[in-house]
């Protein structure tokens, strides 16, 4: 290793070079082994270590270092000398050599070694393939000795260089070895091809196959040398059965992929190795990340253009040179041809660089080339097409069934194209809505537009009450609602259809027509049924939460929503409650979805006690048949009992159907949980809900479990509710809604506060977020424009954030220069361009422009007060001016009125124009009257004068001084 290399090639001198300086090893590879054996820990128990490849001598004082220090044995062997270090032995051998064995058997005697290492390197020259295949050579010669030498479970430790020949060794280390691991420590260079593997427990087998050791066999090639002519690999078997390797005839194929460039035999696939890329889709190709690539030694490619001209693959050739060169003569005629232009030479030059335009210019040029050199012939191939393929003649049957398809497939495109749309005017109206940019009745007439006019059609209504009093309605035979046909005389027919369109949710909707997307078997209707059900849901959803947002007292409506629920009393619907009340809530409430107010108490109290009872029994059952209750609330229950249905009319449904349209989230989340993957997890499916009592969720699932049933009594208390909270239900229950409103008013000021204080708690989570993961500093803002301008995606972002250094910073008395350096290194280095540290300042620029709030509010005070001042003075001077009783003259008044406004302007004194003080020096001495070029006032200095009132001014401070300090003295 020459001492040029060492301190140009691959940035030689980095921080483990510093390091290793600091710390006093010979070798920045001296690393390479603390940090193996940091992570294997060998050498702690060692007695006896063999270096193979040792100078100079890095390892070994490793290993003289962290080794017993007594009775400890340290042998080094190297092509070269090594100067002593202390407790090691050093012999000068060629591993690969029978004297090596003998030195070494006669240093160890009958001594066997715990661990044996291994680092050698071939003396790097220009044939980087042939280094390679030597060093895997090395490798095998070591472990040779390691056989001979090592103890029974002993280690063995070898670098060895990631190539094709790699997993051939690796299986020759499991035959021998009970562990075998390959680690790149972190001081290993990155582009270097190195890995250590470390060997643990070495078997110390009576008798091993010299072939396991012989490198003809190991490393003899296994892919196209390995086909006969038939295709079939042919491998060679040792003794125990175990595959060796191929043995065709003793053939090697050569390793170097280039070298084949000029055989117009073989394939392109014999010819690219694992690290072929496709130009024109590099994503196919994963890099390793460690190291070079299998069978791949060497970053750096050449080869001739005339070779890439030829060659069947030329876009694999491509994506594998480096560089192309016109070397030769018929190369270099290629000069003069007139379509070898330097562009074309300056991209052959450095093809690294290239993007995909640039490889598209060069396949045109190798094909103009081509047809240049009579390589190719230009055919139309169109012609040849038509003339050599015969279209056999489709009988009149198999034309109709394609035309047919093709009319489906169109058909569908359509369809879905129309969904897309429709989806995205619901995503924008969703949004508008969001923005407080539409009222909510606008979610309904823009529906009307875009949904067939029947899915809102509930058919011939009846009933002839309003809304409020559909209790009146009653099912079908299907379990459809039927509202009285004169409903809502007078209303326009928008309204009645937003009101149909709330309405909407009754429909039921086919159990699993939710989850099964694109079964066949469900209709064209049920399909848009369900999207509008969900389009509503998620309509509502975002005007609730709108509503949410603009009226606080929404909240105080759900919270007495719940507590009723808890109360165990049924679900009034907001707004129910006493008449009165209820015709003002249902104004309040305009535009929800809420469900028309229920029967009177009367009616319901005498159906209590028997939908107690069933609701007893029901939840008793779904206790058993848990699972299958599971499965049903993820779908809206079918319509059971008709009778029942039309006992309870209309308003039974619309129950369900408030709770399938305000819950859709959990019927979501339901139906996720319901996955068999989620089966038996501790709690159930509630738990995963986050189901407290007063949760919506729980409050469907309920509602659905029960539904199934029992009707209305699926809103009756659970019986956890019913043990917990009996006492205060009893107490509370009783409060109608009216009782309870001063209560709520005190709620409604608490729920303004707390909306002020959530309000000012957010805003300063928003700034300190802002601090924290602001576009603040310049990578950050690189990373953004990076984002925005699609030059980067989120998923690179996240990959760069990860390296294999994440976690390794190792202490250990490492000097805090070193660490520093690591922490700073061991990160993605995002880079910072200069439009991003100009935005960054901009905005800097922009902040510091912008006054402080406090000064703002100064300024805006002062200019408060001035204005104020302004119309005091004003309404002053018109009192003076209609002062009828004082008798002033106009003069007078004018004179006060001046006066009065120009206090106003100001502090009220009127400010002096400044004085000149001129001295009579120069041109201005003796002068009489206004010295030349002075406008305004001034005045005459004496430059004598002013000397001598300096003078006096001198002395009297003189004097005051002196008598001061008499005073003292006595
Ligand atoms: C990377 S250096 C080893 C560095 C060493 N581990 C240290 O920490 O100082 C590789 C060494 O392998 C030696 N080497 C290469 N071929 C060899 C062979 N056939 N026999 C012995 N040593 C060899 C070279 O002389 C070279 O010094």
């Amino acid at each position: 290793m020459g001492k040029d290399q060492k301190k140009t090639g691959k940035g030689r001198l980095d921080k483990w070079y510093m390091l290793a300086k600091e710390q006093g090893y010979r070798a920045r590879s001296a690393f390479k082994l603390v940090q193996l054996n940091r992570k294997y820990d060998f050498l702690a128990n060692a007695k006896c270590v063999i270096d193979l490849c040792a100078a100079p001598g890095g390892w070994l004082q490793v290993a003289a270092k962290q080794m017993p220090q007594q009775n400890s044995i340290i042998i080094g062997v190297d092509l070269v000398p090594i100067k002593p270090i202390p407790r090691c032995v050093t012999l000068v051998e060629d591993i690969t050599t029978e004297s090596c064995r003998r030195a070494l058997r006669a240093e160890m005697k009958d001594w066997k070694a715990d661990v044996v290492l291994h680092d050698g390197a071939p003396n790097v020259g220009s044939a980087w393939v042939q280094d390679a295949f030597t060093q895997v050579e090395l490798v095998l010669a070591s472990l040779k000795l390691a056989v001979e030498f090592l103890r029974p479970g002993g280690t063995f430790c070898t670098k060895v260089f990631r190539s094709k020949d790699y997993n051939s060794l690796l299986w020759v280390f499991n035959q021998l070895f009970t562990k075998v691991e390959a680690t790149k420590p972190a001081s290993s260079r990155n582009v270097s091809a190195e890995i250590f593997v470390t060997c643990q427990g070495f078997l110390a087998p009576a008798k091993i196959d010299p072939r396991m050791l012989n490198p003809k066999f190991v490393f003899a090639e296994v892919d196209i040398a390995d086909e006969d002519d038939s295709g079939k690999k042919i491998t060679e078997v040792d003794a125990e059965g175990n595959e060796v390797a191929s043995a065709k005839k003793g053939k090697q194929a050569s390793t170097n992929p280039l070298a084949k460039l000029d055989s117009k035999a073989v394939s392109t696939k014999d010819v690219m190795t694992p690290t072929t890329l496709n130009v024109f889709a590099p994503e196919k190709h994963r890099k390793q990340r460690e190291g070079y690539d299998d069978g791949d030694m060497t970053l750096y490619k050449e080869c001739r253009v005339m070779q890439w001209i030829r060659h069947p693959d030329p876009i694999g050739v491509l994506g594998m040179v480096t560089r192309m060169r016109f070397s030769e003569d018929e190369d270099k005629k290629l000069l003069k041809n007139p379509l070898t232009t330097g562009e074309i030479k300056a991209c052959l030059d450095d093809l690294k660089v290239l993007g995909k335009k640039d490889f598209k210019m060069l396949l045109k040029y190798r094909l103009a080339i081509r047809e240049d050199l009579g390589l190719d012939v230009k055919v139309d191939q169109k012609e040849d097409v038509i003339e050599n393929v015969d279209i056999e003649p489709l009988d009149e049957e198999e034309q109709i069934t394609q035309e047919l398809e093709r009319l489906a497939r169109d058909e569908a495109l359509k369809k879905r194209r129309e969904r897309r749309r429709v989806n995205e005017k619901k995503a924008r109206e969703v949004q508008r809505m969001q923005l407080n940019m539409g009222a909510p009745m606008d979610i309904g007439l823009e529906q009307q537009d875009g949904m067939a006019l029947e899915m809102f059609d509930l058919g011939e209504v009846e009933g002839g009450k309003e809304r409020r009093g559909v209790s009146g309605g009653r099912l079908d035979s299907d379990g459809e609602p039927e509202l009285s046909g004169d409903e809502d005389e007078g209303a326009d027919a928008a309204s009645k259809k937003v009101r149909d369109q709330r309405q909407q949710p009754v429909q039921v909707i086919p159990d699993g027509a939710l989850d099964q997307d694109d079964d066949d078997d469900v209709t064209d209707d049920e399909r848009k049924t369900r999207r509008l059900e969900e389009s509503l849901d998620l309509l509502y959803e975002s005007y609730q939460q709108t509503k949410l947002e603009r009226d606080h007292k929404h909240k105080v409506k759900q919270q007495r929503l719940k507590r009723a629920l808890e109360e165990g009393g049924e679900f009034k619907g907001i707004g129910s409650g006493s008449d009165a009340d209820s015709d003002a809530e249902s104004e309040e409430s305009e535009g929800d979805f809420d469900p028309a107010p229920q029967p009177s108490s009367d009616e319901d109290s005498s159906d209590d006690d028997e939908e107690a009872e069933q609701a007893e029994k029901t939840k008793a059952k779904a206790v058993d048949t848990a699972p299958a209750a599971k499965r049903a609330r993820a779908a809206p229950a079918p319509v059971e009992d008709e009778e029942e249905e039309k006992a309870d009319g209309l308003l039974k449904t619309l129950k369900k159907g408030k709770v399938l349209s305000t819950s859709a989230k959990s019927r979501q989340a339901a139906m996720w949980f319901d996955q068999p993957a989620f089966k038996g997890l501790p709690g159930g499916l509630e738990s995963l809900l986050g189901g407290g009592d007063d949760d919506d969720d729980e409050q469907e699932a309920d509602g659905a479990e029960s539904d199934e049933e029992m009707g209305d009594a699926s809103w009756a208390p659970s019986d956890e509710e019913d043990g917990a909270e009996e006492e205060e239900s009893d107490e509370e229950s009783d409060d109608d809604f009216d009782g309870a409103r001063p209560t709520f008013e005190e709620d409604e000021a608490m729920e303004e506060e707390a909306d002020i204080d959530a309000q000012e708690k957010e805003e300063i989570e928003k700034a300190e977020r802002i601090a924290k993961v602001g576009l603040t500093t310049a990578e950050a803002m690189t990373l953004a424009q990076q984002l925005v301008n699609r030059e980067r995606t989120k998923t690179q972002l996240v990959d760069e954030g990860f390296n294999r250094h994440t976690d390794v910073v190792g202490g250990d008395g490492l000097p805090t220069w070193f660490i520093d350096d690591e922490q700073r290194h061991f990160r993605h280095n995002i880079p910072v361009t200069k439009d991003a540290v100009q935005a960054i300042r901009d905005k800097q620029r922009a902040l510091n422009a912008r006054p402080i709030k406090k000064v703002a509010e100064a300024k805006a005070r002062k200019q408060m007060r001035k204005i104020r001042r302004i119309e005091k003075a004003r309404n002053k001077a018109q009192g003076i001016n209609d002062d009828e009783e004082n008798g002033l003259t106009e003069k007078e008044k004018a004179a006060s009125i001046a006066k009065v406004l120009a206090k106003s302007g100001g502090t009220g004194k009127v400010k002096r124009p400044e004085k000149k003080v001129v001295v009579a020096r120069g041109a201005n001495r003796g002068i009489k009257g206004r010295p030349k070029g002075v406008k305004g006032k001034y005045k005459m200095a004496d430059p004598r004068m002013k000397k001598e009132v300096r003078a006096l001014k001198r002395i009297a401070k003189r004097d005051r001084k002196s008598s001061g300090r008499n005073k003292a003295n006595k």
